[in-house]
C-alpha cells in the first residue's frame, strides 16, 4: 500500500519541520502520502540522495530552516531535484528563498502560507512602530543599566500621526487597524488602488514620493522580488519627513541598508524598527550599537499559534496537491493573469 502512495519530503531539520500541529493533523498527510524526513546533512549529500532515496518524491515541504541544512532552493538546486517533483510548499508567506522561475521552467508548482502569517506579523510591525516612536528600547536599556531616565530624549506619541503603508495586503490591513486604535491615520501606496476600497478609513496615495513626504511612520509590507529588491534607498529616505520612523517586517533586502544607516546617523530618520535584515542571521554591527532603534531577530511569525496555522496550511496544500486537487495557495507569479504585487 505504502509503495503506491506519492512521496512527500519534509525538507527541514526535524525540530523545525512539523512540530506544532497535533499528531492526528500530521497523520492526515501520512494517510495519503509516504512521508520522508530529511536525512541529508549537506547540499552535496542532498544532491546524491536525489538520485537515490528521494527518487519518486512528488511534493516537498520547505521551511526557512531548509536552507540551513541544504542551502537555497536556487536554480542549481531545482535542477538537481528528481523529475518526479511537482510541488514545493513553503512554510511562510515570503518565498524569496525559492527560485520560482526555475520551478516554473521545470513544471513545479510553488505554494506558500499567506493569511496564516498576517496577525502575528502585523503585531510585530505595530510593536516596532510604537517602540520606535516611544523609544521604549532606549528606556529599557537605561533601566537595565541602572540609569533610570537619565539622558532619555523626548519621544513621540502615535496619536494624530500618519502611518504610511507600502504594500497594503493582509498584514498591512491588520497593522492599520491596530495602529488606528492608537490614534494613527492611515495612507497606503500599492502599484494600484485597492478596488473595492478597504472597509476602513485609509487613503490611497498613487505616488510613493507623496506617501513618503506625508508619513510619520513608513511600514514596508511588500514581498522581496526582482521589482522590490533595494527599492528603498537614499532617494526614498530623502523624500521622507525629517525625524520619521521606518518599520520593516518584510525583507531586509528591500532596503538599501547603508542608506538607512546614513539616514539614522544624520537624524533624517528618528528611529527604525526592524524584524528583518539583508543577510540574516548576520546583523550590521553599526545597527546593533545604536540604542535608538528597536531590533528583533525575524520573529514576526514566531508564536505557537501562528506556527501551528502555518504548518497546517502547508500540510493542507500538500494533501490537496497529492490527491489531485491542486495547491490551495499557489504563489502569485504562477497564477494566471498575474501582475506582480504591490
Ligand atoms: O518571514 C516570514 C514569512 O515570510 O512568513
Amino acid at each position: 500500500m505504502t509503495m503506491t502512495m506519492p512521496k512527500v519530503l519534509i525538507c527541514a531539520n526535524p525540530s523545525f519541520g512539523v512540530r506544532w500541529v497535533k499528531a492526528e493533523q500530521k497523520s492526515k498527510l501520512g494517510a495519503v502520502a509516504q512521508v520522508l524526513e530529511l536525512e541529508s546533512t549537506t547540499r552535496d549529500e542532498f544532491f546524491k540522495d536525489c538520485k537515490g532515496k528521494y527518487q519518486g518524491v512528488v511534493g516537498i515541504y520547505h521551511h526557512n530552516d531548509s536552507s540551513a541544512a541544504v542551502g537555497k532552493f536556487n536554480q542549481e538546486f531545482i535542477d538537481a531535484l528528481p523529475p518526479s517533483v511537482k510541488y514545493i510548499v513553503h512554510n511562510g508567506a515570503g518565498y524569496d528563498q525559492i527560485d520560482v522561475d526555475a520551478c516554473t521552467a521545470r513544471g513545479i508548482q510553488v505554494g506558500h502560507t499567506p493569511k496564516a502569517v498576517d496577525h502575528a506579523t502585523a503585531t510585530t510591525g505595530s510593536f516596532l512602530a510604537i517602540s520606535a516612536l516611544r523609544q521604549f528600547y532606549r528606556a529599557e536599556v537605561n533601566i537595565r543599566n541602572g540609569n533610570w531616565k537619565s539622558g532619555l530624549k523626548p519621544a513621540y506619541d502615535p496619536e494624530d500621526r500618519v502611518l504610511g503603508i507600502i504594500g497594503m495586503g493582509g498584514i498591512g490591513t491588520i497593522m492599520a487597524h491596530q495602529l488606528m486604535a492608537f490614534g494613527m491615520s492611515v495612507i497606503y501606496h500599492n502599484r494600484r488602488e485597492i478596488v473595492p476600497s478597504p472597509d476602513f478609513a485609509c487613503e490611497y496615495v498613487p505616488a510613493l514620493s507623496d506617501l513618503l513626504a506625508r508619513s510619520d511612520v513608513v511600514s514596508l509590507n511588500l514581498p522581496l522580488n526582482e521589482h522590490t529588491r533595494g527599492m528603498f534607498g537614499a532617494e526614498q529616505f530623502a523624500q521622507m519627513k525629517d525625524g520619521a520612523v521606518l518599520v520593516n517586517t518584510a525583507r531586509g533586502a528591500v532596503v538599501d541598508e547603508p542608506a538607512m544607516i546614513a539616514a539614522l546617523q544624520s537624524g533624517k530618520l528618528a528611529s527604525v524598527g526592524l524584524d528583518v535584515y539583508p543577510d540574516e542571521p548576520r546583523v550590521n554591527p553599526t545597527l546593533l550599537a545604536m540604542d535608538n532603534v528597536t531590533l528583533l531577530p525575524h520573529v514576526g511569525t514566531e508564536t505557537s499559534d501562528t506556527q501551528r496555522k502555518m504548518e497546517l496550511l502547508v500540510l493542507d496544500n500538500l494533501i490537496s496537491a497529492v490527491t489531485g486537487k491542486g495547491l490551495i495557495n499557489l504563489v502569485p507569479e504562477q497564477q494566471r493573469n498575474h501582475d506582480h504585487p504591490a
